[in-house]
């Protein structure tokens, strides 16, 4: 079997014309555009590409992209300040502090100052409870979006075996409740779990985060198994490449996504429908 490949440019382009088409609706009946701010501290250059790539689509889909580029050096003190006026501006639907911060920032204590209605990355406590409780308001845009490209495959969760590879809290761990919230039967797997082979060759959807190119083994994956790859790795040679060895998974997968191409772009995309969701939570 050749998998299919789940397109994320294509999907990722559809949902940010959605989210346009909403907008313009909203704006044509005399309410403003949403708008969010994004706070970038320091100037690491993957997280410059990643901004870069947010206020694009903001543009993309008629959302007011507010860019808060702070120095390095800049104080926790300064950043949680900035946060708090943000909470403040009734004209703010969004906030998004870029991660990872520089190391004398607590971010941890800046995601928890976030008005959990601002919080469209979904990190806050609060969102992560909501969506663990069965009763989700803004989600984690990676977790998000890999469930809609899940959707787009056409075949229905309920029931099937997921195992997730990474327990992070921006991926893993909400990927997994993402999951069970769609009813699949989920193992979250990460490093000290045993036999990790055995694990994935029993799953029907693998969804893989840990940073570690080719960590996930082409022979490891069930024939006609859904392989969505979230990991985002640099080799030396500048090429971007996934946790999973793409060529060999392909091979035995039903679907499966690429990287570059794949759930990066989902994200970007899922967060101006998160955008728009607080916007429309906030004002109505
Ligand atoms: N508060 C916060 N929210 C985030 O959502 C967040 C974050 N911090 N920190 C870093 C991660 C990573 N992330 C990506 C965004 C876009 C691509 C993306 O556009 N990827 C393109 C290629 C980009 C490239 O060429 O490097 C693709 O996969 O095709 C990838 C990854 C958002 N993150």
């Amino acid at each position: 079997m050749t998998a299919q490949i789940l397109d994320g440019k294509a999907i990722s382009q559809e949902i940010v014309r959605e989210v346009r088409a909403k907008v313009d609706a909203r704006v044509a009946s005399g309410k403003r555009a949403p708008a969010l701010a994004v706070i970038l501290v320091g100037s690491d250059p993957a997280s410059q590409v990643y901004v870069g790539n947010k206020k694009r689509q903001c543009e993309n889909a008629g959302i007011t992209s507010l860019a808060y580029d702070l120095p390095a050096e800049t104080s926790e003190e300064d950043v949680l300040k900035l946060v708090a006026e943000l909470n403040q501006n009734d004209d703010v639907d969004g906030i998004l502090v870029q991660l990872p911060l520089p190391k004398h920032i607590d971010a941890d204590k800046v995601i928890e100052l976030i008005d959990p209605i601002k919080d469209v990355d979904g990190f806050h406590p609060y969102n992560i409870g909501r969506l663990t409780l069965k009763m989700p308001l803004l989600r984690p845009c990676t977790p998000r979006g890999v469930m809609t490209l899940l959707e787009k495959t056409g075949i229905d969760l309920v029931g099937k075996d997921a195992v997730v590879i990474g327990a992070s809290n921006i991926v893993g761990r909400p990927q997994a409740l993402e999951l069970l919230l769609a009813r699949a039967t989920v193992t979250v797997c990460h490093s000290k779990t045993k036999d990790l082979a055995a694990k994935v060759a029993g799953a029907d959807v693998v969804v893989a985060g840990v940073g570690i190119p080719n960590f996930v083994k082409g022979e490891w994956i069930k024939p006609g198994a859904i392989v969505i790859d979230v990991g985002i790795n640099r080799l030396d040679t500048g090429k971007l490449c996934g946790d999973v060895e793409f060529d060999a998974a392909k091979e035995r997968a039903s679907w499966i996504t690429p990287v570059p191409g794949g759930v990066g772009l989902m994200t970007v995309a899922t967060l101006m429908q998160n955008t728009y969701d607080a916007c429309v939570n906030r004002k109505g």
